[in-house]
């Protein structure tokens, strides 16, 4: 017979944690209002791409890009947040605006 002993008992429920569900009230707030900035970047992107379509200009605009890089690198240091993180995230965003706008100039 196997020995239910031995086995290890089950974790309680968690106890209701007034300071971790108050910063993670906060962290809810910071990730919709992140939302909401992104889809007006993006809205605005898209305005550009149709732009750009319409007047044959090319969807990437690589001198455009290194400049904001450089200038999001420097605020990211002012804030003491990772300029490393914050070029990979922009560089994310930038790329996912090129593909959008390599649509809209394919119609
Ligand atoms: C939005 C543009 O298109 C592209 C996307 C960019 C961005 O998302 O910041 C910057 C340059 C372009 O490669 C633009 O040319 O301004």
């Amino acid at each position: 017979m196997t020995d239910v002993t031995s086995q290890p008992t089950p974790a309680a429920p968690a106890a209701p944690d007034a300071t971790l569900a108050a910063y993670r009230k906060s962290i809810d707030n910071f990730d919709a209002a992140l939302i909401h900035i992104l889809a007006e970047r993006f809205r605005i992107t898209q305005a550009v791409g149709a732009y750009k379509a319409q007047h044959a200009l090319p969807p990437a605009d690589p001198g455009r890009e290194e400049a904001q890089i450089a200038r999001l690198r420097a605020l990211a240091e002012d804030a003491q947040l990772d300029p490393e993180f914050s070029e990979k995230f922009l560089r994310f965003i930038i790329d996912e605006v090129i593909r959008h706008h390599e649509r809209a100039r394919e119609g």
